[in-house]
């Protein structure tokens, strides 16, 4: 099998990486309807397969789960899952005949395996679905001339997926037909009804390419949403502990630090989350962030020359080949850091100190989100979709690791996704060494040591001015304006 993408001519792939259409809710009026009657069988339940499994039930749909054979016969975590939520588990001989419609929730380490023992128990005409392309793209999966190939991928954790369908909402999604595997020509109708199964519609859906979410998905996992807060953490926890914080304090610190001011970029993006801060410690954490994006902007280049070339891909199929030695070996490392191991205080830290202590870490949030916003699109990844990899899912993401600290975060995304996050916190430790040495507990862990808020007019208005007018906030504001108009439909 070869790189999907890399067979493709240069303008084919400029167009491809560049599919992407905000769909109108009207699109959606037909809600369930193109599944409504079909069989759905789930292979896998794990993070995706459950939450989305649930939502499609609930949404009226016909859901079943297929699982490999020791999974059944050891009653294991997935068995329980679909098992013990009322679902019908059976073998793929058993199952996979009867579906309309598969969908492929297993690890994309899997896939390929996975595809194969499945793709000839499949009927006649029915339909192959993927929530993230890297089968397709980066392995150059070949699927049968008379399958449908959809995508629909959800832009954040499984967990989310059901919690905000629960709340009567979605989360963003990218939609998506494989060009080559549309031979009935239903396959956008279905990925629709899919989209809208699992609540996405009501958050918004982007038509898409599995090119573009597969270059755009494996960009943003890798730097801003998870190994930019891995990086930022350990860093941060270090440098507290070296100067003299109380440790169980600087724990704490971080593993909600991250949540609380994220809320903020959430609600009213970078510029609301600077605003949180006052202007002396706006104007240091915009200057720091200004620094760390200049030390920090090749790595986020070479992530994402890696990931449009194939050249990530092609590293972490060599890790697969030797099974997991890399990826389990930097889990462990985490493990033992001194940030995973350390107890928190029971001391309480207000919301606001969040902010006044953690100026650091709003400056590396908004350094990520930018230069990942920036890379994205320069490579050519429209700004929807890089907003979504970016600015959207990184309170997400934080929402794990204040569960567990990083070790939720790595749990709860995929491998992939784990991987290339241990991948940029390699390089991204050593890349700031110099930066850290300058840093104290004025920017993390005590906050500014001021008498008053005075700065210059000139700087703030700079400052303020270069926030606003960044394109990240441009497309920002107007994507949470659909947002929440359809949040209060709700
Ligand atoms: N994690 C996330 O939140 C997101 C994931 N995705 C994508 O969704 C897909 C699923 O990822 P995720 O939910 O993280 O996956 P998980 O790691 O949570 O999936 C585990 C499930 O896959 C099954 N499984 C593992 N290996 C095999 C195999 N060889 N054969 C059959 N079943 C197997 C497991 O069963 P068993 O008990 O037998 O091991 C278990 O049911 C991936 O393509 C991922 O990129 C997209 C968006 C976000
Ligand atoms: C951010 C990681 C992710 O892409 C996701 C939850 O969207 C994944 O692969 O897990
Ligand atoms: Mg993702
Ligand atoms: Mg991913």
């Amino acid at each position: 099998m070869a790189n999907y993408f890399n067979t493709l001519p240069l303008r084919e792939q400029l167009a491809q990486l560049a599919q992407c259409e905000f769909m109108d809710p009207s699109e959606f009026a037909d809600g369930v309807d193109a599944l409504k009657g079909k069989k759905l069988v789930i292979v896998g339940c794990g993070a995706q397969g459950l939450n989305q499994g649930l939502n499609l039930r609930d949404s009226g749909l016909d859901v079943s789960y297929t699982l490999r054979e020791s999974a059944i016969a050891e009653r294991r975590q997935s068995f329980l899952n679909a098992s013990e939520n009322g679902f019908t588990v059976g073998t793929y001989e058993e199952l996979i005949p009867t579906a309309d419609v598969v969908l492929n929730l297993t690890p994309d380490k899997q896939h390929t395996a996975v595809v194969n023992a499945i793709m000839p128990l499949m009927k006649q005409g029915a339909t192959l679905a993927y929530s993230h392309g890297f089968n397709i793209v980066e392995e150059g999966m070949q699927i049968r001339e008379d399958l449908t190939v959809i995508m629909v991928a959800p832009k954040c954790p499984g967990s989310e997926v059901r919690e905000e369908y629960k709340r009567g909402f979605g989360v963003p999604t990218l939609i998506a037909v494989h060009p080559e595997n549309d031979p009935q020509g239903h396959g956008l109708a279905q990925a629709k009804a899919y989209a809208a199964g699992t609540g996405g519609h009501r958050a918004g859906v982007l038509k898409s390419s599995f090119i573009a979410e597969v270059k755009s998905d494996l960009m943003g996992e890798q730097t801003i949403l998870c190994g930019m807060l891995q990086t930022g953490s350990l860093l941060c926890f270090d440098k507290m502990v070296e100067k003299g914080i109380d440790a169980s304090y600087a724990s704490k610190l971080i593993q909600y630090g991250w949540e609380v001011i994220t809320e903020a970029l959430k609600y009213g993006g970078v510029t609301n989350m600077l605003d949180r801060l006052s202007n002396p410690a706006k104007v240091k954490a915009f200057e720091l962030s200004e620094e760390l994006k200049t030390i920090m902007r090749p790595l986020y280049n070479k992530h994402m020359d890696d990931i449009i070339s194939g050249e990530f891909s092609r590293g972490m199929m060599a890790d697969w080949a030797e099974d997991d030695a890399k990826l389990l070996a930097w889990r462990a490392e985490t493990a033992e850091t001194a940030f995973e191991k350390q107890q928190n205080t029971d001391q309480e830290i207000s919301e606001q100190a969040f902010f006044d202590q953690g100026i650091l870490m709003v400056a590396m949030v908004k350094a990520g989100v930018e230069l990942a916003f920036e890379t994205m699109t320069a490579a050519g990844i429209i700004a929807e979709s890089a907003y979504y990899e970016s600015l959207h899912e990184t309170p997400l993401i934080a929402n794990t690791i204040a569960r567990k600290k990083l070790f939720e975060m790595n749990r709860t995304i995929s491998d992939t996704a784990e991987y290339g996050c241990y991948l940029y916190n390699h390089a991204c430790l050593p890349l700031l060494q110099d930066f850290m040495k300058d840093i104290d507990t004025d920017v993390i862990g005590k906050g500014l040591d001021s008498a008053s808020n005075q700065v210059d007019n000139q700087t703030l208005i700079a400052v303020n001015k270069a926030l606003r007018e960044h394109p990240v906030e441009i497309i920002g504001s107007k994507l949470r304006g659909y947002m929440s108009a359809m949040k209060k439909i709700v």
